[in-house]
């Protein structure tokens, strides 16, 4: 795809001797909301987990094909991978905040980058947080602990966080599973609100979640990538009968 942010090619990855991921081609062009969806341990959480070289950080896992962020190969040895996982942040599916104040936990990758001019933070915390759509429930307790939060609340300030250091690609594996329905959605809003700003590629169990919020769909099945579609195609008229299996909930 000739405007892509992020193609990978040949996509395999192996648990010691074990392959998990069996050699597929995905490509996410700029903007808008891919979604994964697949049964349980089709994979979808290791590849995007190699996305942003996560795998790094666990013994035993060999990931092997072309992964180019921005015309930049993400594996390659010069690649800085701090900053690479704050150009592709990801959220995870139970909200991780920090044991910090809101505010802290917002302004901490920005300290980290050096900034420190409080009315420059001030102002990202604010725009990080109103992103997240959670700004008008915390503006008056930013010094209160993100832990006294509700999960919906924490994982909305996890986003704000990811945001903060202004990524272009945000990966979330799952992030409303861990969450009740009301919770659920506003984390879905907050998605649909910067849809056009961010590359998002979500993983998600619900597929009516994935079909309510996102443009494109993969399907993913044992280590495959079965198809990848725009999302009312993959719904409606899919092009792999497996993909119609799944949807209309024969298997999975
Ligand atoms: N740390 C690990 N060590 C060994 N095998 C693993 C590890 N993590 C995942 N796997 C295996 O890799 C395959 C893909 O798992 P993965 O978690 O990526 O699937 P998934 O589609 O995200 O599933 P779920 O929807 O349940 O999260 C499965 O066979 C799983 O058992």
């Amino acid at each position: 795809m000739a405007d892509s942010i992020l193609t990978t090619e040949n996509v395999r990855l192996y648990y010691g001797d074990k392959e998990a991921l069996h050699g597929f081609d995905l490509d996410f062009p700029e903007k808008g909301i891919t979604a994964l969806i697949g049964p349980s341990g089709s994979g979808k959480s290791t590849y995007i987990r190699a996305i942003n070289r996560m795998h790094d950080l666990t013994e035993g896992v060999t990931v092997t094909g072309n992964f180019m962020f921005k015309g930049n190969n993400i594996y390659a040895p010069t690649t800085d991978t701090v900053e690479l996982r704050k150009q592709i942040g990801m959220v995870f599916q139970q909200p991780n905040p920090f044991p910090f104040s809101i505010y802290d936990n917002v302004a901490f990758g920005l300290r980290i980058a050096g900034k420190t001019k409080k009315v420059e933070l001030d102002e990202i915390v604010e725009k990080s947080l109103k992103q997240a759509a959670i700004w008008d429930e915390v503006k008056d307790v930013l010094h209160k602990s993100a832990l006294s939060l509700s999960g919906g609340q924490q994982q909305r300030v996890s986003i704000a966080r990811t945001l903060a250091v202004s990524p272009d690609i945000l990966l979330l594996d799952e992030p409303t599973s861990a969450l009740d329905p009301v919770s659920s959605h506003k984390i879905e809003e907050t998605l649909m609100n910067i849809r056009n700003d961010y590359t998002i590629i979500i993983v998600t169990h619900n597929m009516s979640q994935a079909s309510r919020i996102s443009d494109r769909t993969a399907f993913f099945m044992d280590g495959n990538l079965i198809e990848v579609s725009p999302t009312t195609q993959l719904f409606t008229d899919p092009k792999e009968k497996q993909t119609q299996d799944y949807i209309t909930g024969r298997f999975g």
